[in-house]
């Protein structure tokens, strides 16, 4: 794995941008030429630049290198490897201009005191305010961002004609997808992304927005026509301290610098906090959604609200009905199983509704869209013979105990889990999971996840502890030392036709961590095969 957090998007640039004046650039954002040792200052008048970079892994030729301050290091060190791969300027803070100075002699430097607060609606200039052209979603909360914003892809496509994705699992434009560092990406690249969106006539941009994104300035430059919420949950108090600074961060999405409406879940305390804050504030418009029917049987101050959600055993679907506030009802169905995805459906309803998309559009796109990579990706569906076969990220004790609920739903026979833990990480978690697969799961297939430098043999052996507290005589439990795909091929050849298998804890990650080693390595592919060598092509 590279060093470089962005090498992976180097083709996510627009073919033609046309070019900008550096003094435009250096007027519009109070940019001030860097004084040399010699007490002279570099002249930007006759220079254009075409692009903006943040890594010096990622520059194109003709781009503006923004050497950013960092947690572990200075952007300005690596000036000298942007320079040599086609950067024409540098963009710092006083601080970097001196090491730029010294190791790039002769490269125009101009200064900001905060150039990662600048560089956002710097590149949304260069690239000439590509997100005007399209419509734009972003989704923040702790939970459910992926989901929903795959949601508001399939969506925004069916209205649109194409989509561009920004998230967790893959940045996509048109036909290129590569794998997303970042749930959400410095504001540079963001931007480029969609100049290329623009270019190639992809009507719509589909975003996770995290927290960090949001404070660290990599949304700034841009204004969505639609911000949404799903909830908030313990998690990053690392980065934020409490729970009410995590509310605080994601709460600047909702401004009018980053949102022209919003939508927000009020399921939970912080939702309905943040919808009154909003509605308090008179700034932007704010749309309020309850999708847990259980915590209110009508409307009750919210705008709109979700009724009648029922469960389907033969196409693994949840239908519900959508209340609107003037009176709308919406019969709609999500793809995926469990009532979280009630709640990340109902809310890309709304979202999607808000953004112009005729509801009808809305729900037919949406009752197609299961394929999300690795959240309750369904491999195979029942249909007789075959089992359902899904791949699923659920790798908190929080998450599989939501995630086993849901899949039991849709099965009629037994259900049967593939898992492990973490290796270097939480030590804590791994009885718990093994506790809650054994308290909610028919059979278990204990294999590794990610063992990092530890010993993985010790890692199952924390996990089977808590199998055993749940489930002393180790009943139907299997634990398969050999390699991870062996777990899976193991759990598909016990599926029957009334059985669900689901491989939980990597989702669409693309290694397993072993050791000091990032081996490729992806559950989709592997329990596809299982089960063409199972059951052969479905009819
Ligand atoms: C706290 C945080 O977000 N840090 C991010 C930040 O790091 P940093 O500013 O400290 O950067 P640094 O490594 O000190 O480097 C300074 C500058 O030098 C540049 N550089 C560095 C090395 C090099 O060879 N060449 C080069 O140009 C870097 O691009 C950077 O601009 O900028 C780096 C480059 O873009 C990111 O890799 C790094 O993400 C770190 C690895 C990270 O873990 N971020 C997580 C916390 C994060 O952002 N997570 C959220 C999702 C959270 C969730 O909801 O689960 C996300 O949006 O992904
Ligand atoms: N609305 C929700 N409420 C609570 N939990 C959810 C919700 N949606 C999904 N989940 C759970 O969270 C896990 C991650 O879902 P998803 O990837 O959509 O969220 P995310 O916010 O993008 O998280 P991550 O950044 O970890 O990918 C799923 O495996 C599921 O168990």
């Amino acid at each position: 794995m590279s060093n470089h957090a962005y090498e992976s998007a180097a083709r996510l640039r627009p073919q033609r941008c046309a070019p900008t004046p550096l003094s435009d650039l250096a007027r519009a954002f109070s940019l001030t030429p860097a004084r040399r040792e010699d007490g002279g200052t570099d002249s930007v008048e006759a220079l254009e630049v075409s692009g903006v970079s943040v890594d010096s892994g990622d520059v194109a030729s003709g781009e503006l290198f923004t050497a950013l301050p960092g947690f572990k290091t200075h952007g300005a060190a690596y000036a000298a490897e942007a320079v040599a791969a086609g950067a024409v300027a540098v963009l710092t803070d006083p601080a970097g201009a001196e090491r730029v100075h010294a190791d790039c002699p002769g490269t125009p430097v101009l200064t900001h005191p905060d150039p990662r607060a600048v560089a956002g609606p710097l590149a949304a200039a260069v690239y000439h305010r590509p997100a005007e052209h399209l419509l734009t979603t972003a989704v923040t909360g702790t939970n459910g961002k992926t989901t929903t914003s795959y949601f508001l892809d399939a969506i925004l496509t069916a209205h649109r004609g194409a989509c561009m994705i920004a998230g967790t699992v893959e940045l996509r434009v048109g036909d290129i997808s590569v794998e997303s560092p970042r749930t959400t990406v410095e504001a540079p690249v963001l931007q480029r992304m969609l100049a290329l969106a623009a270019e190639e006539g992809v009507g719509a941009a589909s975003l996770e927005a995290s927290s960090h994104a949001i404070v660290l300035h990599r949304l700034d430059g841009l204004v969505v026509d639609v911000a949404g919420f799903t909830n908030l949950q313990r998690d990053h108090l690392d980065f934020h301290q409490t729970m009410q600074e995590y509310l605080d961060a994601k709460a600047q999405l909702f401004t009018p610098e980053h949102a022209r409406r919003a939508v927000i879940c009020v399921d939970d305390e912080w939702g309905a906090q943040l919808a009154e804050r909003i509605a308090a504030s008179g700034q932007i418009p704010v749309d309020r959604v309850r999708a847990y029917t259980e915590h209110a049987a009508g409307p009750d101050g919210t705008d709109w609200w979700v009724s009648d959600a029922a469960v389907s055993m033969t196409d693994s679907a949840t239908t519900f009905t959508l209340h609107g506030p003037a009176g709308e009802t919406i019969a709609a169905a999500c793809p995926l199983p469990g009532l979280v995805n009630v709640q990340n459906a109902a809310l890309a309803l709304v979202m999607a509704i808000r953004a112009g998309v005729p509801a009808q559009t809305a729900v037919a796109a949406l009752a197609t869209a299961h394929n999300i990579p690795g959240r309750m990706q369904r491999i195979s569906q029942r249909d007789g013979v075959r089992g359902t076969c899904i791949v699923d990220f659920a790798h908190t004790p929080d998450a599989m105990e939501l995630t086993l609920k849901a899949v039991r739903q849709i099965t009629p026979g037994r259900l049967i889990v593939v898992f492990g833990s973490d290796g270097d990480r939480d030590r804590g978690k791994r009885p718990l999971l093994g506790e809650v697969c054994a308290r909610l799961a028919d059979v278990l297939v204990v294999t590794d996840e990610n063992p990092r430098s530890e010993d993985p043999q010790s890692i199952r052996d924390a996990i089977l502890q808590g199998v055993r507290a749940a489930r002393p005589d180790l009943r139907d439990v299997e634990e398969i030392t050999t390699w991870r795909g062996d777990a899976v091929r193991r759990g598909v050849e016990l599926c029957g036709p009334q059985d669900t298998v689901i491989v939980t804890g990597k989702g669409h990650e693309p290694f397993l961590e072993i050791a000091d080693e990032f081996i490729r390595y992806n559950d989709a592919p592997v329990m596809r095969e299982a089960v063409l060598a199972k059951w052969g092509e479905p009819a």
